[in-house]
């Protein structure tokens, strides 16, 4: 489905972050702009020197120029890069513009010039490296660029699960601590409100994990269900919010277990996303939920081990633009969050 579509009928384009530019994401950018070229402009941002040779390219100034030119070459508004950006070879001179692509891909959406911000994998530990980023990723950096008073809620979506991690990256050790009920409860209203708001769920079904093995067993395997998950969830009952839970989280995964909810509520990251990367690593897409703009992105990582092979998968990156366009069509029809 096409972004909201301008007066004319056709659709708005996306701002496409290039990400680490000795990962795929050069790659699967190009390889998406051959499938969706008459169907759904974007804008890459990025440097064409990254580019596989022999791709058509177009400069643009702005995301709004991609779709008079994205039916015959890869709009592109160029970047500067420093490092040699060898296919995967992580370059700490890169870093800079890396963030600057993404920087930019958030003043494309938010100056209205593009309808949703996509983006390409980043390293987390490169960007540390090369120019000591503050940030664990992308979620929490797009979080600080939108203002800072934002909770970003991270999910992973595929039409055989949609999950959320409630805490997200942080150590094991420190999950129990950084869970609270407030933490809980906003997460909840948030994935609601994005479901009902952006994919077509007025009432959605909503599915809550344990944290400890069993859900606790009654509190001989861990008290934090008894403690406070359980009364957190009836609170939120109250308000109207359809919420099973806490579910022991071995069992909530098969296909029937499936199919009494829409979106699984996971305690922290791996809980979440060994389940969402195992069911459909080529078709999931990564949703930041809770910020003013769409974002999406594919849900692997930079794939050094491919990079410059030729071989990468373009199909999660399509799957992200796609599901941003269906997103800002939604919220076009609607309204924002
Ligand atoms: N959205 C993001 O920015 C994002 C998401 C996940 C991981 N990462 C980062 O990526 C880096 C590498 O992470 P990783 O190695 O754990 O995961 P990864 O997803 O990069 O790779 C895991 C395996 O899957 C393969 N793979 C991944 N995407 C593929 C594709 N499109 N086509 C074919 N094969 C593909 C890789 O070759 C590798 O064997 C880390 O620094 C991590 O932080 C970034
Ligand atoms: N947690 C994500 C994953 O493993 O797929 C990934 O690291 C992306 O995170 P950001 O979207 O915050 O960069």
């Amino acid at each position: 489905m096409p972004s909201s579509p301008t007066p004319d009928g056709s659709p708005r384009p996306i701002a496409l972050s290039c990400g680490d530019p000795a990962g795929i994401g050069p790659e699967i950018a190009a390889k998406a702009w051959a499938r969706l070229r008459d169907s759904q402009p974007f804008a890459y941002i990025g440097a064409r020197r990254h580019l596989p040779e022999g791709l058509p390219t177009a400069l643009v100034s702005s995301t709004a120029e991609a779709p008079a030119v994205a039916a015959t070459a890869l709009p592109v508004i160029e970047i500067d890069f420093a490092g040699a950006s060898t296919p995967g070879t992580p370059d700490p001179a890169d870093a800079a513009g890396t963030i600057a692509a993404i920087e930019r891909a958030v003043a494309e959406v938010q100056s209205g010039a593009a309808a949703a911000l996509c983006t390409c994998p980043i390293s987390k530990l490169a960007l540390i490296e090369g120019a000591g980023f503050a940030f664990p990723g992308h979620t929490e950096f797009l979080a600080h660029l939108a203002g800072g008073s934002h909770r970003p809620v991270m999910m992973l979506a595929s039409p055989e699960l949609r999950a959320v991690p409630v805490t997200i990256h942080i150590p094991l050790a420190d999950v129990p601590a950084a869970l609270t009920p407030g933490l809980l409860t906003e997460t909840l209203r948030i994935t609601a409100a994005a479901l009902r708001q952006h994919f077509g769920l007025p009432a959605p079904r909503l599915a809550v994990a344990g944290l400890n093995p069993h859900a606790g067993e009654g509190g001989k395997i861990g008290t934090e269900e008894l403690d406070w998950i359980e009364h957190t969830l009836a609170d939120l009952r109250k308000e109207g919010l359809d919420i099973t839970g806490p579910l022991p989280a071995d069992t909530m995964f098969h296909p029937a277990a499936r199919a009494r909810y829409d979106a699984a509520l996971c305690m922290y990251h791996d809980q979440a996303l060994i389940p969402a990367k195992t069911l459909a690593f080529d078709s999931a897409v990564n949703v930041t939920l809770g910020l003013p703009f769409i974002r999406t992105s594919p849900d692997h990582g930079t794939a050094y081990d491919i990079a410059g092979t030729g071989t990468a998968n373009p199909a999660s990156l399509i799957g992200a633009l796609q599901m941003a366009a269906e997103m800002a069509t939604a919220r076009s029809t609607h309204g924002a969050d």
